[in-house]
């Protein structure tokens, strides 16, 4: 059994809470979601978080937290006393964005394995700084990148993967929100690298997934104390013959809290996906769609419907990766690394106005 400390209780602490641990309508928990796993601890700064009220907590999807009996499971309020723990094999944080670095590393030191919300940091240095630290406490550095774990996303992934529609010859990807006010942590632009960063880096980790790392990227934006707001991008490959852009930003009106889509183009098919909160409901005005031969079909998705599957299958194959010690392509610091690179190279491209060679 593999047994998951989770520190920071928010809106991403209660989501990966949520997908791990069943939770009957009485707010006691009914055991794990996971196969070979389970949360076992958890470590948050509020008394009334530790007594088991997460009621303050609300993020851009899913609901508002709720009471829980907590008197199963571990509760801390230092995490180097979390880190301490013998019982805990993975630590998952769900810190805001600055303080990844050191409670990675510290984790790391303490013999833990990590899981830690995306972007693994802001800055490429403190990066390679952490994924430096892994290998040498022989641990293993996973960043929480769920995108992939969408049903949808999923369903594409594997579609330019297998070829079954044939080749995939263009693609465009858009994530938009207006500025969240759920977290006072997550308000300060340059601490969360910008929308640039913070938000839009779920696309890039995607695009590097299923395309590879592009050559080049070509931005237009806006910035906003040094990092960015709103992104256009286009993605230049080795490959001409792949067309890829996407837009991505934080100056939505609010009543468009969170919107996010895709449409592939490839050979035999195209693929199309929308959808995201319209005034507070979700709405997925295109819900998967494959075009081919005149005909358009929803494809029979896996996973499961819940608001929190996706992050069931993102803690899932964390605890495997601790069980067999591989690490998955989407769950790997080096990919999130490099998605972090391209976030960078966007904003060197929109402060320049030209391409610029991804490093
Ligand atoms: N994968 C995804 O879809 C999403 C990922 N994220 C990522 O998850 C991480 C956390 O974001 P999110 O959950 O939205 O943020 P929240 O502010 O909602 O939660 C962060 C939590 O961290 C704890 N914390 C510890 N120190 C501080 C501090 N100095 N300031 C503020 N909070 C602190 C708090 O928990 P406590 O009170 O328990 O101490 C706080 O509630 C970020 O890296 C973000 O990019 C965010 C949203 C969606
Ligand atoms: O997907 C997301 C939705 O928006 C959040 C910000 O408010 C991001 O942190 C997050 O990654």
């Amino acid at each position: 059994m593999i047994r998951i400390g989770i520190l920071g209780i928010g809106f991403m602490g209660w989501t990966h809470f949520a997908g791990a641990t069943k939770i009957r309508e009485d707010g006691t928990l009914a055991g794990s979601r996971l196969k070979g796993g389970s949360v076992t601890a958890i470590c948050t700064r509020s008394a009334e978080k530790l007594a088991g009220d997460w009621t303050s907590i609300q993020g851009n999807f899913g609901p508002r937290g709720p009471k829980l009996d907590l008197t199963k499971i571990g509760a801390y309020d230092q995490p180097h006393e979390m880190f301490a723990d013998p019982e805990i094999d993975l630590i998952d944080i769900c810190l805001p964005n600055d303080q990844h670095e050191e409670m990675v590393i510290a984790a790391l030191k303490a013999g833990k394995h990590v899981l830690v919300e995306k972007p693994i940091s802001v800055d490429l240095k403190s990066a390679d700084r952490m994924v430096a630290a892994a290998k040498k406490a022989g641990k293993l550095l996973m960043v929480a990148h769920v995108l992939p774990f969408f049903p949808e996303f999923q369903f594409a992934a594997e579609a330019v993967a297998s070829k079954k529609y044939g080749k995939l010859l263009a693609a465009n990807f858009k994530r938009i929100i207006s500025s969240p006010k759920w977290s006072g942590g997550m308000s300060d632009f340059t601490k969360l690298g910008g929308w640039g960063i913070d938000l839009h880096i779920h696309d890039n980790h995607f695009i590097s997934l299923i395309c590879g790392t592009p050559r080049q990227v070509f931005s237009r934006g806006f910035l906003q104390e040094g990092f960015v707001n709103h992104v256009h991008s286009n993605y230049v490959f080795d490959d001409a013959g792949l067309a890829v852009s996407a837009v991505s930003g934080g100056m939505a009106a609010s009543g468009l809290d969170f919107a996010h889509g895709f449409e592939l183009f490839f050979e035999e098919a195209t693929l199309i996906y929308s959808a995201g909160t319209l005034a507070g409901q979700w709405c997925a005005d295109r819900p998967l769609t494959v075009l081919s031969k005149g005909k358009a079909t929803q494809p029979k998705l896996k996973g499961g419907g819940e608001w929190y599957a996706a992050f069931t299958a993102e803690l899932q194959q964390a605890v495997v990766a601790v069980q067999t010690g591989e690490v998955p392509r989407g769950l790997s610091a080096d990919l999130a690394r490099g998605a972090l690179a391209l976030c960078h190279a966007e904003l060197a491209s929109v402060e320049l106005g030209k391409p610029v060679k991804v490093s």
